[in-house]
């Protein structure tokens, strides 16, 4: 459950608000740029030193949340030095665990990166980059997942097969995914919530489990909707 709201110094970057994350359910959270996403999705993470929180933040078994969560940042900080290997197994190697390379291999085949697991990450593109982070967030296993637009750098027939991957991949996790893209929260949210300046509004989600065909009846009607509301916000 989160309910507070964060500032940086006096200025206020995310507004009062309040919700639950319903567990083992896919969540995704749209809004306008800067309205506060990744600040939220920062907290819940434990990783938002620049923010100061005015409100608490409580999983509902009342367990700590500290080494539950994954995240998927926006800006995948891939280590430069690691192949994309050794960056898929880093957080065995940072908790001084010994790395499952057979593991790895096969979430980064799944990802479409076996022909590159040995290079750094400076000699990928952007989007192959993007797949190196989320091939890291998913070598995690953890019960709760929290991704920033994960898949906002791949193409749309990569992002397609990403989103298909990962839905299964996190089946039964509980999954809070920021992005901008209605279609994506059309296809992937059991939850769908708008965070806006004066708030959190929820839209209502289609009835199928995800991941939703992309032309599904329900999808477009749903995309549809939320893109007007979207609009409709701005
Ligand atoms: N380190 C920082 N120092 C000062 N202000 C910050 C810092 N990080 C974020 N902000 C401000 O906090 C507000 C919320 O930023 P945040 O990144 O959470 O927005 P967002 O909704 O994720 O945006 P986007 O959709 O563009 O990614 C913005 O106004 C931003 O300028």
């Amino acid at each position: 459950m989160f309910d507070g709201a964060a500032s940086i110094g006096a200025t206020q970057v995310l507004p009062r608000i309040r919700f639950e994350l319903p567990a083992a359910e896919w969540t995704c959270l749209l809004g306008p740029s800067g309205v506060g996403k990744t600040t939220l999705l920062r907290l819940i993470a434990g990783v938002a030193d620049e923010a100061t929180l005015d409100g608490t933040i409580a999983a509902s078994d009342g367990a700590p949340l500290a080494g539950r969560i994954a995240m998927m940042a926006q800006d995948a900080l891939l280590l430069p030095w690691l192949s994309v290997a050794q960056n898929a197994m880093l957080g065995d190697r940072l908790r001084g665990a010994a790395p499952d390379p057979a593991r790895a291999d096969k979430v980064l085949a799944g990802v479409g990166l076996a022909a590159h697991a040995q290079k750094r990450p400076g000699a990928l593109s952007g989007g192959q980059r993007q797949r190196a982070a989320l091939a890291r967030t998913l070598m995690e296993d953890r019960p709760v997942v929290l991704l920033d637009e994960p898949f906002s750098a791949l193409d749309a027939r990569t992002r397609v097969q990403m989103q298909e991957l990962t839905a299964t991949r996190l089946r039964g996790c509980t999954v809070l995914m920021v992005t901008h893209d209605p279609a994506e929260a059309a296809r992937l949210g059991q939850r769908i919530l708008i965070l806006s300046e004066t708030g959190l509004a929820e839209h209502p989600a289609p009835p199928e489990a995800p991941p939703r065909a992309v032309d599904g009846a329900d999808t477009l009607a749903a995309q549809g909707a939320l893109l007007a509301r979207l609009r409709g916000a701005a």
